[in-house]
């Protein structure tokens, strides 16, 4: 496995490749990050990847946010490799009821926003996801990009520490 500074002195058709998971559907991201080398560290990247993020416009930012799936969708087609370890490591004791309410409350959200709720599961647990999901419901359409935004750069912080094999620290 490289790590993030061999890559930045590699091809940009490895790098794109190699980074594409770390935002749901982000060959395009990684791609335009590829302009902002030299990466030193994971650290690096993340917070060159996180500006890059909060630059974009709203329009862009929904965009991105549409690429994630719902939490427990019954849909298991929209689920990447990285989402489906979080979903299996998070759900995989999951009650029915807590199931039906978390779909219910998906449906709600959606109707309301046009998005999906977002959260990172890695950091939340099922009774904190349902908490959240109840309380967020209730905000305006721009705090929930926002939210959403920063559960994206939370979700790709755990998947650079996946991938590159770091202790989770930020
Ligand atoms: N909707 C949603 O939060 N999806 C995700 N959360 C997470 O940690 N991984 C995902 O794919």
């Amino acid at each position: 496995m490289s790590d993030i500074a061999c890559l930045s002195k590699g091809s940009y058709v490895t790098f794109r490749n190699e980074l594409s998971g770390i935002i749901e559907d982000g060959a395009w991201i990684a791609g335009a990050l590829f302009d902002l080398k030299p990466f030193v560290s994971i650290e690096d990247y993340y917070t060159k990847l996180c500006d890059f993020l909060s630059q974009l416009s709203v329009i862009a930012q929904v965009g991105i946010i549409r690429c994630y799936p719902q939490l427990i969708s019954t849909d298991k087609t929209t689920l990447s490799k990285e989402s489906t370890d979080e979903h299996e490591m998070r759900f995989k004791n999951i009650s029915t009821s807590s199931t039906l309410t978390i779909r219910e409350l998906n449906s709600q959200y959606i109707e309301k926003f046009q998005f999906p709720f977002i959260s990172c599961v890695k950091e939340n647990s099922v009774e904190n996801i349902l908490e959240l999901m109840h309380a967020r419901i209730g905000n305006t359409y721009q705090e929930e990009v926002k939210m959403n935004m920063q559960q994206i750069q939370r979700i790709a912080w755990y998947r650079l520490v996946d991938k590159f094999k770091l202790e989770a620290k930020l």
